[in-house]
C-alpha cells in the first residue's frame, strides 16, 4: 500500500537549511580537525615569513658588492698586464688544445714583430700565447677552427714612408663571451679589449719614436702607464627582488587549501558519509553548494591574512598596489584551485593521495610560472601567431595568472619611488603598444609591452572558478564512483534527465515477470526451496496482477509492506566491459510485513550488504526491482528517502563531530527543522543510552558506542522501513539486549531488515528469517520452520525411573515397547535410563501431540522426566551453508505469507 508521505519542504528551503548544516558540519571538522584553520592562518603566515628573510638575504648578498656601499676613494686598476688566457681569464677550449693571448698579424713584417716582442716582454706574458699569422683573413679562419682558443687578434697596418714606419692602423678584435668566474660575471672589455688594445698602442708608440728619434735619444724614452677606476659614489638602493621568487611560495599558500579540500572530500566519499547523507535525502545540489560555499570562506581567510602579512612584512607589493586588488588577485585564484580540486575529487578514491597530487599540481605549476616570470606570452606580441594559441592555453591554469599579477604587481613596486597599481588603474596600466607610443604620466604605474592586465586575469579566474565547478559536477556524474554507479557521458542530453519520466508500473515490471518466467523455465530452477519458491510465486502473482491492472502498487497489503521483486546485483569493472563478471546477488524474492523485523542470515560474502544497498538506493541493481509501501526503489528513491532508515554495515561517522551533532545534522538533512532536529536528537541519544556521552567527540566513543550513534542516525524522523545492517556488532550483552529491545520497540508499524551474525539475535527478534548464501535465498520462514525445516527437528527425550530399572530388569523393554507404540517409532539413542526420539517429520503442533500423549502416560509408564527439544538455528545456519555442497535436508512446507512463529 502508498503510505502518506511527510510533508516536504520546498526546493529551495531543503537546499537552505540542507546547506547551512552542512556548512555547520565542515566548519565543526575543519575547526577540531587536522586541517585547523590555525594550519591555514600559519602556512600564510609561514609562506610570507619565508619571503621575508629570502629577501633579507638576497640583500645581505648584494651588500657584499661594491655598488651597494659608501665608495670614496675607488681603487685604480693598473691595465697594463695583457691577461693570461689559461690562468687568468680560463679560455678553456673543449679539444684541450693551448690558448693564446693574441693572434697577430702579418708576421713577417719585422716592425709588426718588433711591436709584438715588446707586447710579450712588457706584460709578461709567455711568447708562446702569441700565434703569428699573415693575413686577416688566415686569422679569420683560425678562429672559425679553433673556438674558444684565442683571446684576441690585431692586424698590424704599418705605414713607411723613407724606409722608416712612420705610422700604424690597427684592427683588433677581441672574443666578447662573458665569463662568471672569481665569484662574478667579468666584462670581457675590461678583461681582455682594453689590456690589449693599450699594450698595442703602448708598443707601437714606442717603436714609431724610436724609429723617428733614434734608440738612444731620450725622446724615444716613453712612459705610458694607464690605471682605471669608477667614479667615487654613494651606495646605490638595494631593490627588493621580491616580485621575482615570491609567485611560487605564494602559490603554495593556495596549495595548502588545495590539498586540505581534496583531503576532506575524499574522505567523506570513501568512509560513505556522503551516501549516508545521500539515504537520508542530501540533495546533490546541497552538497556542492555547501562545498563551494565553504572554499568561499576558506578562501576568503586564506587571502586575507596573505595580504595582512604581506603588509604587516611592510612588503611593497602589498603596501603600494590596491589592497582590494592583491586580495582579489589570492581569492580568485584559490577559488580557482578549488575548482581544480574538485575535479581531482571526481577520480580519487584515497585521500592519501591528494598529498601526491598536490605536489604534482605544485611541481606542474612550478614549471609553467617559471616562463611566465620570464614575461611570455603576456607581453606585447601575444597575438602574433602561435602566441596567441600559448596565451590562451597558459591561461587556464590558475598558477599562470597569480604569476602574472604578482609580476606586475612587484614591477608597480620595483622602487621605493614606483607608485603601484590603484584600483581604477586595474585594466589600463597595462599598455600592449611598443615602448616608444606609451605616455608616461607621473605618479601613475604604466607597464609597456603588457598583454592580460589585472581586470582580465580576474575575468579569467572568475570564469574558471565556475566552469572548473561545473566540469566537476559532470565528472562526478560520469565517473564511477565507489559504488559503480555512473551516468552516461551525455546524461544531461536525456530529457528525462532533467523532467523524469512518469514511471509506468505496468510497463516496469511486466519486464521483471517475464524475466522470471524465463529463469523458472531455466535447468535447476525446480531444486529451489519449496518455501523460497512458494515466496517467489506470491510475489510474482503480484507483480502479474499489477502489470494486468488487477492490482495497483497502492493495493492494501499489509503482508508485503516491503516486496523484492527477482533483485540481482552482477559487479563488473567499467573499465574492463569484457573483464570477468561476478554475480553477487541471484534474483531474491522476498517480502516483509508491516510490523515484522525481517532477519537476513548468510555467510560472509553471501550478498547481504549488496541486496541491502540494491535495496536503499545505494547500489543499482542490475535486474528486478522493490516495493517499499507501494514505491519503486528504481523509480521513486527520492520519495522512499524519506521513509527510509539505515544503519550501514561501517559507522560513517566523522571522528571530530560529537554523537549530538551528527543525530541533529541528519535529522535536519532528514526536513526537520533546527528545534525538532535537536529534540529528535535528544530522545534518539537516549534511546539508545548515550545521552550521558552525546557531547563526547566521536572519536572517543568505544566501537559499541560509534553503532548505537548509527542506530540512532538509523531511526530519526519516525521512518517506516529500516535497514539495519549487523547494528548490534561490537555490542556488549547488556546493551545488545537493549539494543533488542530498541528494535521491537521501532519494528511496530514498519518493516524492519536486520542482517546479522548472532543465530541468537536473529532468533529472538526475526518474524521472518531468509539465508541467503552465494547471493541465493536458500530458505525463508519464521525460526521454528527453518528449525523443523532445516535442522534435526524435534527430538523427544524420556527419562525413565533409574530405580525401577534396577528392580525390575524387564521393566525398560516395557516401557520402550509402549512408548515405541505412542511415539510411531523407534529410539535414535538409548543411554543409560535415557531414550531419545527424533520428530523430525513433525511440525510444532504434531510434535506437542506426541508430548501431551506421553505427559498422560507418565505416571503409568513410571518415567522421571520428558523434554521436547528443537534444534538450534545455528544447527540450521550451518546445515544451509553445507547444504550449498549438496546436503541440505529439505523439509516440507505450509504457507508462506502467515505470519509464522
Ligand atoms: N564493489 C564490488 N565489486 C565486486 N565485488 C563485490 C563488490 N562488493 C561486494 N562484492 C562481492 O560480492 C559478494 C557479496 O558481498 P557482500 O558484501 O554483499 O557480502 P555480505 O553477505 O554482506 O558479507 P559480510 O557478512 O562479510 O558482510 C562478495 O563476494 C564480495 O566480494
Amino acid at each position: 500500500m502508498k503510505i502518506a508521505l511527510k510533508p516536504r519542504q520546498g526546493y529551495f528551503k531543503s537546499v537552505y537549511n540542507q546547506v547551512s548544516v552542512l556548512l555547520k558540519k565542515n566548519a565543526i571538522t575543519t575547526l577540531r580537525g587536522a586541517n585547523s584553520p590555525l594550519l591555514r592562518i600559519g602556512a600564510s603566515f609561514g609562506f610570507i615569513l619565508i619571503i621575508f628573510l629570502v629577501d633579507i638575504a638576497l640583500q645581505a648578498d648584494m651588500a657584499d658588492s661594491e655598488l651597494f656601499q659608501n665608495v670614496f676613494d675607488p681603487e685604480v686598476r693598473s691595465l697594463n698586464a695583457i691577461p693570461d688566457c689559461s690562468e687568468d681569464l680560463y679560455l678553456k677550449n673543449s679539444d684541450k688544445k693551448p690558448c693564446y693571448n693574441l693572434l697577430y698579424a702579418p708576421q713577417s713584417n719585422p716592425y709588426v714583430k718588433e711591436v709584438v716582442e715588446s707586447v710579450i716582454v712588457s706584460s709578461g706574458s709567455r711568447p708562446g700565447r702569441f700565434l703569428g699569422m699573415e693575413t686577416a683573413a688566415e686569422m679569420d679562419a683560425w678562429l672559425d677552427a679553433n673556438k674558444e682558443r684565442a683571446q684576441a687578434t690585431v692586424f698590424l697596418d704599418v705605414e713607411m714612408v723613407g724606409g722608416k714606419p712612420t705610422g700604424i692602423d690597427y684592427d683588433l678584435q677581441t672574443n666578447s663571451s662573458v665569463r662568471y668566474f672569481k665569484n662574478e660575471f667579468q666584462s670581457p672589455n675590461f678583461f681582455s679589449q682594453v689590456p690589449v688594445q693599450v699594450a698595442i698602442e703602448r708598443e707601437s708608440t714606442k717603436m714609431l719614436a724610436r724609429y723617428k728619434y733614434g734608440s738612444s735619444s731620450s725622446q724615444a724614452d716613453i712612459s705610458w702607464s694607464v690605471g682605471v677606476n669608477s667614479f667615487a659614489h654613494p651606495p646605490m638602493v638595494i631593490e627588493s627582488r621580491i616580485p621575482e621568487f615570491a609567485a611560487p611560495f605564494l602559490y603554495a599558500v593556495g596549495m595548502f587549501n588545495f590539498v586540505a579540500t581534496l583531503t576532506a572530500l575524499v574522505t567523506e566519499r570513501q568512509t560513505g558519509q556522503r551516501q549516508g547523507m545521500r539515504n537520508v535525502g542530501m540533495l546533490e545540489s546541497s552538497f556542492w553548494i555547501s562545498w563551494y560555499l565553504w572554499e568561499v570562506v576558506t578562501n576568503f581567510m586564506s587571502s586575507t591574512f596573505i595580504v595582512l602579512f604581506g603588509m604587516m612584512f611592510q612588503f611593497r607589493i602589498f603596501l603600494k598596489n590596491n589592497y582590494g586588488l592583491t586580495f582579489f588577485l589570492f581569492f580568485l585564484f584559490q577559488m580557482a584551485m578549488s575548482g581544480f580540486a574538485f575535479i581531482f575529487f571526481a577520480f580519487m578514491r584515497k585521500p592519501q593521495s591528494a598529498v601526491s597530487i598536490g605536489f604534482f599540481v605544485y611541481f606542474l605549476g612550478y614549471i609553467m610560472t617559471s616562463v611566465i616570470l620570464s614575461g611570455w606570452p603576456y607581453d606585447g606580441k601575444y597575438e602574433e601567431g602561435l602566441n596567441y594559441v600559448f596565451y590562451m592555453i597558459l591561461s587556464i591554469f590558475p598558477w599562470n595568472l597569480l604569476a602574472k599579477g604578482l609580476q606586475d604587481f612587484g614591477d608597480a613596486t620595483a622602487t621605493k619611488e614606483s607608485p603601484g597599481i590603484r584600483w581604477n588603474e586595474r585594466s589600463s596600466y597595462c599598455v600592449t603598444d611598443k615602448f616608444s607610443d606609451v605616455t608616461f604620466t607621473p605618479g601613475v604605474y604604466t607597464k609597456p609591452n603588457c598583454s592580460m592586465p589585472l581586470d582580465e586575469i580576474y575575468s579569467w579566474l572568475a570564469v574558471e572558478m565556475f566552469i572548473l565547478l561545473l566540469i566537476a559536477i559532470y565528472l562526478d556524474h560520469i565517473v564511477p564512483n565507489e559504488h559503480n554507479n555512473y551516468k552516461p557521458f551525455y546524461y544531461f542530453l536525456d530529457p528525462h534527465y532533467w523532467f523524469p519520466k512518469k514511471y509506468n508500473g505496468e510497463e516496469h515490471f511486466g519486464q521483471i515477470v517475464s524475466d522470471k518466467q524465463a529463469s523458472d523455465a531455466s535447468p535447476g530452477a525446480g531444486e529451489r526451496n519449496e518455501d523460497v519458491r512458494r515466496e517467489e510465486d506470491v510475489l510474482a502473482d503480484k507483480l502479474r496482477r499489477i502489470v494486468s491492472g488487477q492490482e495497483t502498487t497502492e493495493t492494501e497489503d499489509e503482508r508485503t509492506a516491503m516486496a523484492v521483486f527477482g533483485i540481482k546485483k552482477t559487479y563488473a569493472s567499467p573499465f574492463s566491459p569484457c573483464g570477468t563478471k561476478f554475480e553477487a546477488v541471484k534474483g531474491v524474492w522476498l517480502s516483509v510485513g508491516e510490523g515484522q523485523i525481517f532477519c537476513l542470515l548468510g555467510p560472509n560474502g553471501a550478498g547481504k550488504t549488496t541486496l541491502i544497498n540494491c535495496l536503499t538506493g545505494t547500489l543499482k541493481p542490475t535486474c528486478g526491482d522493490s516495493l517499499m509501501f507501494g514505491y519503486s526503489v528504481k523509480y521513486e528513491l527520492d520519495k522512499i528517502r524519506t521513509f527510509l532508515g539505515v544503519c550501514p554495515q561501517f559507522d560513517t561517522l566523522w571522528e571530530t563531530l560529537t554523537g549530538r551533532e551528527h543525530l541533529e545534522i541528519f535529522a535536519t538533512l532528514k526536513g526537520m527543522s533546527k528545534a525538532e532536529a535537536k529534540l529528535e536528537a535528544e530522545q534518539k541519544l537516549e534511546m539508545v543510552q548515550l545521552s550521558k556521552d552525546a557531547d563526547k567527540p566521536v572519536s572517543q566513543y568505544s566501537g559499541g558506542m560509534r553503532r548505537r550513534v548509527s542506530v540512532a542516525i538509523s531511526l530519526i524522523h519516525d521512518p517506516s522501513v529500516i535497514f539495519l545492517d549487523e547494528p548490534t556488532t561490537g555490542l556488549d550483552p547488556v546493551t545488545r539486549r537493549h539494543m533488542w529491545t530498541v528494535i521491537q520497540e521501532a519494528a511496530k508499524g514498519r518493516v524492519i531488515v536486520l542482517t546479522t551474525h548472532s543465530m541468537e539475535e536473529a532468533d529472538i527478534l526475526g518474524n521472518r528469517i531468509a539465508i541467503l548464501s552465494k547471493g541465493e535465498l536458500h530458505c525463508i520462514g519464521s525460526s521454528v520452520r527453518l528449525k523443523s525445516n532445516f535442522g534435526s527437528g524435534y527430538k523427544l527425550l524420556v527419562q525413565l525411573s533409574k530405580e525401577r530399572i534396577m528392580r525390575e530388569p524387564t521393566h525398560a523393554e516395557d516401557v520402550i515397547s509402549k512408548l515405541n507404540a505412542l511415539v510411531g517409532y523407534q529410539p535414535i539413542d538409548q543411554s543409560n535410563d535415557t531414550l531419545t526420539y527424533s520428530l523430525s517429520h513433525f511440525d510444532a503442533d504434531a510434535a506437542r501431540g506426541i508430548l501431551e500423549k506421553v505427559e498422560k502416560a507418565k505416571a503409568e509408564l513410571g518415567l522421571q522426566g520428558l523434554q521436547l527439544n528443537l534444534s538450534s538455528l545455528e544447527e540450521v545456519f550451518l546445515n544451509v551453508a553445507r547444504g550449498q555442497t549438496g546436503a541440505v535436508v529439505v523439509g516440507g512446507s505450509t504457507g508462506v505469507l502467515e505470519a509464522e512463529g
